[in-house]
């Protein structure tokens, strides 16, 4: 199985802005990305959440997620590499491709350039 590095600092200015600009968050004090999404009804979370399981197994990189009623709050880091790395963005992208139809609550957590240095942590 291969681990994948984290991302570089040059990686992430790159990458991270375009996602901020799909609503992804800064998690304070964790390498880490955190999306809230509100759908119209459980109905269309769950049918969300059951897309977004499919390309996470495919993946076989899987989402810390929680729902409650109509809201899906994300998180996505990599365990094994413990921080961002290129699957967190792979299914940061798909799941941006699946919620399309989402209300995006953005007032939750820092601005995603919080993370566009790699200095959470020591890995
Ligand atoms: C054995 C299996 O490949 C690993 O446990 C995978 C599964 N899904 C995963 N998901 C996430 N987010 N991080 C991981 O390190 C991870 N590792």
């Amino acid at each position: 199985m291969t681990t994948f590095p984290r991302l570089t600092d040059t990686e992430r200015q790159e990458v991270l802005p375009a996602l901020g600009n799909t609503g992804w968050r800064a998690i304070e004090d964790r390498d880490a990305l955190r999306k809230i999404l509100k759908f119209r009804n459980f109905s269309e979370a769950w049918g969300f959440m059951s897309r977004v399981a499919l390309s996470a197994e495919k993946l076989n990189h899987h989402p810390e997620w929680s729902n409650v009623y109509n809201v899906v709050d994300i998180t996505l880091t990599t365990h094994a590499s413990d921080g961002l790395t290129e699957l967190d963005l792979r299914l940061a992208r798909i799941i941006d491709r699946l919620a399309d139809a989402a209300e995006v609550q953005t007032d939750h957590s820092g601005p995603v350039e919080c993370l566009c240095k790699l200095h959470h942590g020591s890995a």
